[in-house]
């Protein structure tokens, strides 16, 4: 059974019950209050509250308009790499809570290429081609029409800096189409592949619309601070990560963003909290313990992302989740907006989801035959006693044939904790410096097994689950799946460690009688995405008796299925339905006929 390895608290029984017999625990703050069924208190116009002078324009999106100038550069109270440079309505905060807020660190170093063009970044470009034909279907009602270029979109001349000095020319295809989605005040599920993106796709609207609001008052006084937004994410490191994404993207917005993760010192965190938080980035488990104790308050959220929503609605997630989006004191679905974000949405997964949305937009990108094309995936049959001699061999090639070179860096996904550790020692024993990542370590521990592989130190990362999603580290250029996963899903996450932003990637897979119930759904991936399927895959995965066992959650849909649970029978089977797909309807660089080989429309991040 899968247990979640990101935070701690999940396994405090009493959480567990509290979760599941819903609305038993009452926090602190909210004692002697109405139910939670009560209307939110009014973002805007409250007497007496703290004030966030962003200045600048009402929230009603701005798509196609020109620049803007004023609402950039509000800085935080003077702070660092020019401080408060705009002149714009959006500077005037003197009186308001940012009084007190820290000064900013430039997070892009000197290397600022805040005001290049973007034409002019061009040359510097990540190469997004391979996405260019990806194929992208919507569902919905009144879905807004995709954007081709940033400048289109108008997210703020402060935000717009921060993407060029970030080197992105133009949005990635997920980006075309969930930003307008997102700043037109839209629910969205969005399910495109690993690596394409999605971090900016849901960061760019919050932030953007966040910088828009104007005179947000927030309760004063007690003990909680009141975030505008919060994103969630399954593992303290991806929480680590997309809070340094969004801390660049922010950049002089005057939006302040912090991260809550369970392992690190809370009190630090609680500082870095009462110093001004407009979005939280956290993983459940702290974020819970701070609800509890009255820290947090997520009254004032207008914006929650969930990113891999699937793992965070997985069983191990789902009560925590459950907890913190429908029994504290978030608003509820419709007047918060929700952004729900992955590469993998099972059916089941979205059917539970849609608690969480209201009249929302299901957007898939791409599938097989368009990014996963950059990884190049091999499986090998390895018996149990031979993986290391075969691991060796592997890495020997690779340095070999010069694939690994001084910055080719090996992330090699095991099953267990203590097979990580065993095999780490074992692999810098044999002359392969070697770290490893996992729940078992301490966060410290975690954090500078990270470093040390990025950096190239020790360019072999053996990790467990823990580092199968979300991390974007460059130039790991092959994933072995020394022991293969028991979802599909998982395979796909795991995989996509490699071959990202537009770079090729290898991964190999190490298979054995103890994965027959992979071999169906991994032969069935690996066709779909054009790939060498071996003979005897084929043959395992022929054979009725392995195909429908393990964890497919992929079936009872589309295979490889995202598609709109919406748009099955039984779903729709005496409910209004609520609008249809739309996969050719815009003519917006939908290839024709996609959904080809699956039976109508039938489409997904990865088929
Ligand atoms: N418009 C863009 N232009 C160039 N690079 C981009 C652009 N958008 C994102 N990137 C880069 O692409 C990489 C992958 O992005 P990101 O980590 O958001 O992917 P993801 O879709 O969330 O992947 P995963 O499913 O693994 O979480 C990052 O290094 C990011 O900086």
């Amino acid at each position: 059974m899968r247990t979640p390895w990101g935070d701690s608290a999940a396994d405090s029984p009493s959480e567990n019950a509290g979760a599941n017999k819903r609305s038993t625990y009452v926090p602190p703050h909210l004692r002697n209050k109405a139910p939670s069924s009560d209307p939110p208190p009014p973002l805007l116009s409250t007497p007496a509250g703290d004030r966030v002078g962003y200045g600048g324009p009402p929230a009603a999106p701005r798509l196609g308009g020109g620049s803007r100038s004023d609402f950039g550069h509000s800085g935080y109270g003077g702070g660092g790499g020019g401080g408060r440079t705009g002149g714009g309505r959006n500077n005037n905060r003197s009186g308001g809570w940012d009084r007190g807020r820290p000064r900013e660190v430039n997070p892009f170093g000197n290397d600022d290429d805040a005001d290049v063009a973007f034409s002019e970044l061009e040359n510097m470009a990540i190469n997004f081609d391979a996405y260019e034909d990806i194929p992208v279907e919507t569902s919905g009602h009144d879905v807004p029409p995709p954007v081709n270029t940033f400048a289109e979109i108008d997210l703020g001349d402060a935000l717009n800096q921060n993407i060029r000095r970030c080197k992105y020319v133009k949005p990635t295809p997920v980006q075309r189409h969930a930003i307008p989605i997102s700043l037109a005040g839209r629910d969205l599920m969005a399910c495109a592949q690993t690596g394409s993106g999605k971090t900016a796709a849901f960061c760019f609207p919050i932030i953007s619309r966040i910088m828009q609001e104007h005179n947000v008052h927030r309760p004063r006084g007690g003990r909680s601070v009141h975030p505008l937004a919060l994103i969630l994410s399954p593992t303290r490191e991806l929480s680590c990560q997309i809070h340094e994404e969004a801390k660049k993207f922010s950049y002089q917005t005057g939006v302040r963003v912090v991260v809550a993760y369970g392992g690190a010192p809370v009190q630090l965190q609680l500082r870095e909290l009462e110093r001004g938080v407009d979005i939280l980035v956290a993983t459940p488990g702290r974020l819970v313990d701070l609800l509890e104790q009255a820290r947090v308050s997520l009254q004032m959220i207008k914006y929650l992302a969930l990113d891999e929503a699937d793992r965070m609605l997985d069983m191990g997630f789902e009560p925590q989740i459950r907890k913190i989006v429908e029994q504290m004191d978030m608003p509820p679905p419709g007047v918060r907006q929700t952004l729900l974000f992955s590469a993998t949405f099972p059916k089941e997964i979205q059917r539970m989801a849609s608690d969480f949305l209201s009249n929302y937009i299901f957007l898939t990108v791409g599938r097989v035959g368009s990014s996963t094309d950059l990884i190049v995936q091999r499986v090998e049959y390895v018996h149990e006693a031979d993986k290391r001699s075969h691991l060796m061999d592997l890495l020997h090639a690779q340095k070999e044939n010069g694939v690994h070179g001084k910055q080719a860096l090996t992330l090699v996904f095991v099953e267990t904790k203590r097979g990580a550790d065993a095999l780490e020692y074992w692999l810098t024993q044999s002359g392969f410096p070697a770290t490893t990542i996992h729940g078992d370590r301490s966060q410290q521990e975690r954090e500078y097994a990270l470093r040390e592989f990025k950096s190239g130190k020790r360019p072999i990362l053996v990790a467990t689950d823990v580092a199968a999603r979300g991390l974007d580290i460059p130039h790991v250029a092959h994933v072995v799946n020394f022991d293969l996963p028991n979802d599909i899903d998982d395979y796909v996450h795991r995989i996509g460690r490699t071959g990202r932003a537009g770079k090729t990637g290898l991964a190999t897979a190490f298979f054995n009688e103890n994965n027959l119930s992979m071999a169906r759904p991994l032969a069935e991936l690996m066709q779909e995405a054009n790939q060498e399927v071996p003979d005897w895959l084929t043959r395992y995965a022929s054979r009725a008796s392995y195909g429908g066992g393990g964890r497919n959650r992929r079936s009872g849909g589309g295979r490889f299925g995202s598609r709109d649970f919406r748009r099955d029978n039984s779903y729709n089977r005496g409910q209004e339905y609520y609008g249809g797909a739309n996969n050719s309807g815009y003519g917006y660089g939908v290839p024709g006929g996609y959904s080809g080989g699956y039976g109508p429309g039938v489409t997904s991040a990865w088929d």
